[in-house]
This record gives C-alpha cells, sequence and structure tokens, in this order.
C-alpha cells in the first residue's frame, strides 16, 4: 500500500525578494504555501551563497509560524545542523556526501528536535541510503544540480522518484518523499502520480506574479489525481 501523504507545496524563498523578505515569506504562505523551504548554501559544497540561522531567526522573530524546512547546502554540515535547530528550523536536510559521519548527523538533529532529511543530488544512487530509511523523515530528490534557482527540471529523475516511492512504500513509514528543482504547474501532477508528496518550488512561485493564483494552480491539478 502506498504510504504517500498528503500534499505539501514548499515555496523556496530563494526566489523571495531578500530585501522584503519577512513580508514576502508572509505573503507566500498567506498565498497557500504550506512550508517555507530554506535554500543554505556555502559557496564551497555549491558555488552560490545564500543566508544562514540568523536569517532564519529573523524570520521566526517577525511571526513567520509555517514550518521553516532547511536545505543545507553545506560542507560540513554538523555544526550549522544544530545552529539551525536552535535558530527554530522544524526540519533539517542535508546532502549525505557532505558530512563525515551520516548517521551520526541525523542523530544530532532528531535530538535537536528537528524533523531529519536526505538529499540526494540527480546523479546519486538510492542504494546509498538504504541503511538509513529507519531512521529519517524524509528524502529528497533533487531534480536540478543544487546551487541556483530558476533551472530545468533534469527527466531521468522522475524514474528515480517512481523507485524512492516503493521503497518508502515497502518500509511501511511515514517518509516524505520531496522534489526539489524545476517544478512548476506543467510538471507537478506527473510528480505526484510517481510518488512526491511535498514540492519544492521557487521561481515558478515567485517568478509568477500571482502567488495565490500559481500555489492555486499547483494544487488543483494534484487534486484532479486525487
Ligand atoms: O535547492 C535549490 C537549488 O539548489 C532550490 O530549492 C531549487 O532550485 C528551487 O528553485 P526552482 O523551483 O526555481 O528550481
Ligand atoms: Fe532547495
Amino acid at each position: 500500500m502506498s504510504m504517500k501523504q498528503s500534499a505539501v507545496i514548499a515555496p523556496s524563498i530563494l526566489s523571495a525578494d531578500f530585501a522584503r523578505l519577512g513580508e514576502d515569506t508572509q505573503a507566500v504562505l498567506d498565498a497557500g504555501g504550506d512550508w517555507v523551504h530554506f535554500d543554505v548554501m556555502d559557496n564551497h559544497y555549491v558555488p552560490n551563497l545564500t543566508f544562514g540561522p540568523m536569517i532564519c531567526k529573523a524570520l521566526r522573530n517577525y511571526g513567520i509560524t509555517a514550518p521553516i524546512d532547511v536545505h543545507l547546502m553545506v560542507e560540513p554540515v554538523d555544526e550549522l545542523a544544530l545552529a539551525f535547530a536552535g535558530a527554530g528550523a522544524s526540519g533539517i536536510s542535508f546532502h549525505p556526501e557532505a558530512t563525515r559521519h551520516v548517521d551520526r548527523t541525523i542523530s544530532l538533529i532528531k535530538e535537536a528536535g528537528c524533523k531529519a532529511g536526505v538529499v540526494l543530488n540527480p546523479a546519486t544512487p538510492l542504494d546509498s541510503i538504504s541503511c538509513l530509511l529507519g531512521k529519517i523523515d524524509m528524502i529528497l530528490l533533487m531534480s536540478v544540480n543544487p546551487g541556483f534557482g530558476g533551472q530545468k527540471f533534469i527527466p531521468y529523475v522522475m524514474d528515480k522518484i517512481r523507485q524512492a516511492r516503493a521503497i518508502i512504500d515497502d518500509t511501511g513509514r511515514d517518509v516524505r518523499l520531496q522534489v526539489d528543482g524545476g517544478v512548476d504547474v506543467d510538471n507537478i501532477g506527473e510528480l505526484w502520480e510517481a510518488g512526491c508528496d511535498t514540492f519544492v518550488s521557487g521561481s515558478a512561485i515567485f517568478g509568477s506574479g500571482d502567488y495565490a493564483r500559481t500555489i492555486a494552480r499547483m494544487n488543483a491539478e494534484i487534486d484532479s489525481l486525487g
């Protein structure tokens, strides 16, 4: 039986207006976004630089109460993961190759009170995380190479999503399956059918001009498939 959970739309604030970050984050949540996807880039693990725990804390102080799901594209991981747990993160996902002891990193995140996820780049095989399926809360499959918003969805990831869904269902556990990169109104239905339940989308929402209409269209695509 499929363990797929209810659909979550997680707007990536990588594409928000950084000069008005609190206001723009609240706007996308008011427009129907479920979680805040918070892309942390360190100009080391990926060739780009974004924001750190202080900005996460600032969003909490501003009054953002929705789950903040932190996508760490940093190396090493542990110290920053703990800093984000202290800064109000709800979930923390990291790239396993960026930490020396993956199991320990997951334990640290969970002991700090956050959901823990692992992120696989497009070409990283699923069997690299087979030992972790009993322990993690989320698998995030990258459908672009990490580092930048606004890239095109890499088509071969669709098959990997189907395989990940089958593997998750075999465990009988509630493990969220997230997809990140190039998600838009036109492909979200196919992604839902392939087995994703959590949809990160940055440029398609923030670049659309009408956040509420775009998120409503995404949800309508999913609802039409049941
Ligand atoms: O992790 C990311 C990039 O590394 C972003 O979350 C992702 O690219 C979302 O942006 P878009 O929807 O514009 O592709
Ligand atoms: Fe991301």
